[in-house]
């Protein structure tokens, strides 16, 4: 199935010179979407995966059904200040200032093999700060997978070390 097709490309935005890929397009097809995940969990199993994680909140969109389809528990890993219990956290550098990200302390344990899951890799900024908090909070991160892979940003050299695969690719 051609995935790419159904991806719609928004351009400007949402500033000037960014090629938006717009996945509302792609889930919005109930056949596509299901193959989609139908096919990611088909390469996740057998790798002896505990968990899905993926960050908000694009990451829920894929992560969720895909953690449904091979039985195991969703991670959420949130912005600051949205989860109630203890959390662990990570500050990480944006263009412009910083952000945090958090998960439950207790939201698994310690050396399980945990899949992220993200819509799209672009700089790498995003999924390494993941990686890096779930690995504080005792975890191994078995894959990294994205819908979309923005090729020319070379956020790849961030994930040096991991499994790391995207179904579409764009330079840009
Ligand atoms: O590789 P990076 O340069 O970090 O960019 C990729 C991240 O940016 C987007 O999320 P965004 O922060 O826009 O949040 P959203 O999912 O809530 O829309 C996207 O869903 C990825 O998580
Ligand atoms: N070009 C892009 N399209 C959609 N989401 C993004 N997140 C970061 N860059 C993006």
């Amino acid at each position: 199935m051609d995935f790419k097709e159904k991806i719609r490309i928004i351009e400007d935005f949402p500033v000037e010179g960014i090629s938006f890929k717009d996945i509302t397009t792609l889930i919005g097809n109930g056949p596509v979407f299901r193959t989609l995940i139908d096919n990611m969990a088909d390469k996740l199993r057998g790798q002896n995966i505990d968990y899905i994680a993926g960050p908000e909140a694009r990451g829920f969109i894929f992560g969720v059904p895909l953690a449904y389809a091979l039985g195991v528990g969703f991670i959420p890993i949130r912005k600051r200040g949205k989860l109630p219990a203890e959390t662990v956290a990570i500050t990480y550098d944006l263009e412009y200032g910083s952000d945090t990200l958090e998960i439950h302390k207790d939201s698994f344990e310690k050396g399980a093999r945990i899949a992220l899951v993200d819509d799209l890799l672009a700089t790498g900024g995003t999924i390494s700060a993941c990686a890096r908090l779930i690995e504080l909070a005792g975890g191994e991160i078995a894959s990294v997978d994205f819908i979309i892979e923005l090729t020319g940003l070379k956020g790849r050299d961030k994930l040096d070390g991991y499994s790391v695969e995207s179904v579409v690719q764009y330079e840009f």
